[in-house]
């Protein structure tokens, strides 16, 4: 796990192997002491160089074996060997160098970097410090400031920004091994006290206690309920204001409480889930590993509105040759002004050129005739969309990928009205959409997995959280949205405010509240798709009968402010007002707060008493509710898949893991027992009877997520 050469007559060379990203694991930590220990013993032996295999350098502790009794030589003692060795050792960093990696390249004497590495500092997104040293040292070496930035957000630099703060001594762009072995060579035997960076105060820091305060404040802000920010920024200051030992105590302390809190747990498990979508699967059998993606070099985006420019910026900054095309010369001229400002600052933040010319705008659908996929985003009109498909048909050359930007149509009734229906699949962004991480690729029963490689692989390239989900209605997102997004209406008419309301779901984690977000998006969306339900009737009936539409309890609370003008920020007033239409500022409304009170009076409703727990059982409850049914359905494949949904989309809390991982975590027979509660009391609300998967998994003795998807085969295999 660690093999040792020696290289020109005098050079010790340790080089880690542990594939794919040379995780020190416990036999790659045991490798590096014996490995060390080896080459510090050998009298040929002038200086050291540690490198990792396969281009990549270290990417840090193995988090697979965080959940397990760790064994092996532990990292700080290994690193303090290394930064107290009598000969100097090299880190020579290519590829990444992150947390562990980085730690350990800290305890080096040298860092020589390739000029495409990466390095960071990212166990914050783990819900952890960089406890093997890294919160010490760091500072030691780059002066706090810079320490605080790199540790609290977990940015990885590049080696030329490493350069510049100090992380690293020289950037290569030629082979960093040799010029790790060179460097290391022309270092022999000179005096390594002042390399020891444990042994250095932190660099002088004008005003420190004024500074912790500020970046104390600004991290509790952007934390949202996670703890592991505030527990970096502590374990910094103990680097700032305590002797090397003391600080390391208190980084140890802090590490403690974080490594077994439930967010570590929830942040680790989302970072493997994100990498378990990529492993997709299809009810039919079809798989990730035995469905070969087609090459795409040519795209064309259909309909330049504000998701057909996000989605041709995204295409384009891939570097493939993109067709936009918009029938409206206004709108074209429009939309390509949009876009080239969009490609010009994404390309000045990324400091590369932009693919300006990567985009041809054209008003004619038979320009994208030679394109490999198409991506459709005219307006979500099934007839109008049916036309365009119609028309590709017929223009684009055989085998093209049809793909259609929808968020709540029928992939499948789309492709049956074209001839080759195995072409087609849904390819749902998010506004916006060169934003915006999320993907769903919605699959329908005649999708080919070919198809739906192609569009994974896009979406990957895109630098998208890809998830492949089945055909319904709203798919997996804009499904589990509708019961949570009825649940805040109903608590309204009971007694609950969108300011109750909304501080309990932002204490919770999210970004927005379900009022304040609503208001962002515009109430008329949602409007439009009622009323094409059939459900908007005029707001004058009364009394409960009133509150029943198709059967099931309906709150038209939402449409009788859409009947008022109020659509939220765009026109000045929704749930909230605003100080001019397009602000974004939410104030409380007293119109309406006396318009709900009317409502509740013209509709027989006595307001009582609806405290933060009620909102967040009712809300999330329901919702985790219908990712239940989901799975039961087969739409998405796993509960992985649904919580990167939620993550990535829809500002779910990342340290709350996403819906189901929080289900689990609360515990699947409390939240039954509390759907079962809510649904006595609220028998005509379908969506709080609880799913069957639920019931059953909790009658299979509530297995932990991981084990969720063999409990639900086997709970099918049963049925
Ligand atoms: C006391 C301790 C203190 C210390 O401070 C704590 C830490 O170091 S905490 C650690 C701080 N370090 C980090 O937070 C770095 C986390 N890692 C990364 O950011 C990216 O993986 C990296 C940039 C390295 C490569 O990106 P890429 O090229 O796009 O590749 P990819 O992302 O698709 O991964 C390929 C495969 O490798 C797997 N795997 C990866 N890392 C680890 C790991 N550390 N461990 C185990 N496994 C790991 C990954 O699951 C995947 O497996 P699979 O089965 O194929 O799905």
């Amino acid at each position: 796990m660690a093999e040792y050469n020696r290289v020109s007559e005098c050079v010790g060379l340790i080089t880690l192997r542990n594939p794919p990203v040379n995780a020190l694991s416990a036999a790659v930590r045991q490798g590096i002491v014996d490995t060390v220990q080896r080459a510090l013993s050998d009298p040929n032996v002038k200086s050291v160089v540690i490198c990792g295999q396969n281009g990549i350098f270290c990417g840090g502790a193995d988090i697979k074996e965080f959940g397990s009794n760790m064994t092996g030589p532990p990292l700080i003692p290994m690193i303090h060997a290394i930064e107290s060795a009598n000969k100097p050792v090299v880190a020579a960093i290519e590829g990444s160098a992150l947390g562990g990696g980085l730690e350990l390249a800290l305890g080096c004497h040298y860092r020589i970097a390739h000029s495409k590495a990466r390095l960071g500092l990212p166990e914050v997104s783990l819900g952890l410090l960089p406890a093997a040293g890294g919160s010490q040292r760091l500072p030691r070496l780059i002066g706090v400031p810079a320490a605080l930035n790199l540790i609290t957000t977990g940015r990885h630099v590049t080696a030329a920004e490493a350069l510049q703060l100090g992380i690293v001594d020289q950037v290569t762009d030629h082979n960093t091994v040799d010029a790790a072995v060179k460097f290391a060579l022309s270092v022999a035997g000179r005096s390594l006290d002042p390399r020891r960076i444990s042994t250095h105060p932190c660099p002088q820091q004008p005003d420190l206690d004024a500074l912790f305060e500020e970046v104390m404040q600004k991290v509790r802000q952007s934390a949202r309920g996670a703890i592991a920010p505030i527990a970096c920024v502590q374990a910094v200051r103990a680097a700032a204001t305590l002797p090397y030992a003391q600080g390391m105590e208190r980084e140890r302390e802090l590490m403690a409480t974080l490594f077994t809190s439930g967010q570590a747990r929830a942040l680790q498990y989302c970072f493997f889930a994100e990498r378990a979508v990529g492993r997709w699967r299809m009810p039919s059998g079809a798989r990730w590993d035995t469905s070969k993606p087609r090459p795409v070099h040519k795209a064309a985006v259909i309909g330049l509105g504000t998701m057909g420019r996000g989605i041709t910026v995204a295409l384009a900054q891939t570097g493939l040759s993109v067709i936009a095309v918009e029938t409206q010369e206004k709108q074209l001229m429009e939309a390509k002004q949009a876009i080239s400002g969009m490609l010009e600052r994404g390309a000045k933040r990324r400091g590369v050129a932009p693919a300006l010319d990567g985009v041809i705008y054209s008003q004619n659908i038979q320009a994208v005739a030679d394109v490999d996929l198409v991506i459709e985003a005219v307006f979500e009109d099934i007839a109008l969309k049916t036309k365009v498909f119609q028309q590709l048909s017929a223009v684009c050359k055989p085998g093209t990928l049809l793909c259609t930007n929808t968020s709540a149509l029928d992939v499948d009734q789309l492709a049956s009205e074209t001839p080759n229906p195995e072409l087609v699949v849904g390819m749902h962004f998010f506004a916006p959409a060169h934003v915006m991480k999320l993907l769903e690729v919605v699959y329908g029963p005649r999708s080919s997995p070919q198809a739906v490689a192609t569009a994974m692989q896009l979406g990957k390239k895109m630098g998208k959280a890809s998830v492949a989900v089945g055909n319904c209605r709203g798919f997996v997102g804009n499904r589990m949205l509708k019961p949570y997004i009825e649940e805040a209406f109903f608590l309204l008419e009971e007694g609950a405010t969108p300011e109750l309301v909304d501080q309990a779901l932002e204490e919770f984690g999210f970004p927005m509240g379900v009022f304040r977000m609503s208001d962002l998006s515009g109430l008329d969306v949602g409007w439009r798709v009622r009323k094409g339900d059939g459900l908007v009737e005029p707001g004058t009936a009364s009394g409960r009968s009133a509150r029943i539409r198709q059967g099931r309890r309906y709150s038209p609370l939402g449409d009788l402010l859409c009947e008022e003008g109020r659509f939220g920020q765009k026109t000045g007033r929704g749930w909230y007002q605003y100080d001019k239409p397009g602000s974004r500022v939410a104030r409380s409304d007293p119109w309406l707060h006396s318009f709900l009170g009317a409502y509740r009076a013209q509709h027989g409703l006595v307001a009582r008493r609806i405290d933060h727990q009620e909102v967040l059982e009712r809300c999330l409850y329901a919702l985790i509710n219908e990712g239940f049914h989901i799975l039961d359905d087969g739409i998405a494949a796993g509960p992985e898949d649904i919580d990167v949904i939620y993550v990535s989309g829809y500002g779910w809390p990342r340290h709350r893991g996403g819906p189901m991982f929080y289900a689990n975590m609360v515990g699947l027979a409390k939240v039954l027992e509390r759907l079962e509660h809510y649904q006595q009391l609220h028998p005509e609300v379908p969506h709080l009877q609880p799913s069957s998967l639920l019931r059953r998994l909790v009658a299979s003795g509530s297995p932990p997520i991981h084990k969720w998807g063999e409990a639900i085969k086997k709970l099918h295999s049963q049925l």
